[in-house]
């Protein structure tokens, strides 16, 4: 993390990054990777992506939403902050559970709470400091993210109102950043959030980031990320799988 403030002098950048409960986290690796060798590998990227979003020189901070103790425990150790996931109606859908725990965290991060400092100057009103917090929601499982692919999505962005990176799919969402605007992030992560992302006024971001882009759901995914290169924590579990280093980089 470096400098707290955008260009302007005026800004202050937040991401923002949601993990549900470990037990129930990457379903879809199952089929190849036993039930504790997942948390590993999902704690393992979550420490990737946390270290390459708090390198970019804009953010000022990197939260994590979460239910999960173990989860708090090494987003803490790792120098992110960490808010308890808000208590859920169960009725919730489980996209719903996750959009839920982003606005809500959002909402916190901008407006602040009883006991929460937004961090920025209140003169002029609760929506003019809103306005100077800016949001990033990021993917958790992005080991091959580069901070300078971070770093430039921010800055293609644009002001007023939200942006969306696709993922590499071309139907999910790797990153919503809310720019210099009073309006809420209104997450819609979830199954086709890009189209959703879209149709609901944010604009897609264009650059060549194959590491941002990347979030880790299948195994075939991590085989791509892995080819990329991945950061040292999650380079280390593969390696203790048994995966060759020969494809690791660093995630300057
Ligand atoms: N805090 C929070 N995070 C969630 C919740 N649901 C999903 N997430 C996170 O949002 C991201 C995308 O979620 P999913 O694709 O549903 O889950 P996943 O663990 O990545 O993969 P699968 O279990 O294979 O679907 C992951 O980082 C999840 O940990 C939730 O209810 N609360
Ligand atoms: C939740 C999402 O991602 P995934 O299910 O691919 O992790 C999304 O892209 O909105």
């Amino acid at each position: 993390m470096g400098a707290s403030r955008d260009d302007d002098g005026d800004r202050v950048v937040r991401v923002l990054i949601a993990v549900k409960d470990l037990t129930a986290a990457k379903s879809r690796l199952a089929a190849e990777f036993s039930a504790p060798d997942r948390t590993r590998l999902v704690l393992a990227m979550l420490s990737d992506t946390v270290a390459a979003a708090d390198a970019v020189s804009v953010v000022d901070s990197v939260t994590v939403v979460t239910p999960d103790p173990l989860v708090a425990e090494t987003a803490r150790r790792i120098g992110a902050l960490v808010f308890d996931e808000p208590v859920r109606d169960p009725a919730l859908q489980p996209d719903q559970r996750l959009n839920h725990a982003f606005a809500a965290a959002a909402h916190v991060l901008r407006h602040g709470d009883a006991g929460v400092d937004v961090g920025v100057d209140v003169g002029g009103g609760e929506t003019v400091a809103a306005r100077r917090v800016d949001i990033i929601a990021l993917q958790a499982d992005l080991p091959a993210m580069r901070s300078a692919e971070l770093a430039q999505a921010y800055a293609g962005s644009r002001r007023g109102g939200r942006s969306l990176v696709v993922d590499h799919h071309g139907t999910g969402t790797a990153a919503l950043i809310l720019k210099d605007s009073p309006d809420e992030l209104a997450p819609l992560f979830g199954r086709d959030s890009a189209r959703r992302h879209t149709v609901s006024g944010a604009r897609e971001l264009d650059g060549t980031w194959p590491g941002l882009r990347l979030d880790v759901d299948t195994a075939d995914d991590v085989r791509r990320a892995h080819r990329l290169g991945v950061g040292p924590a999650t380079a280390a579990v593969l390696h203790s799988l048994g995966w060759s280093d020969e494809a690791s980089a660093t995630t300057a």
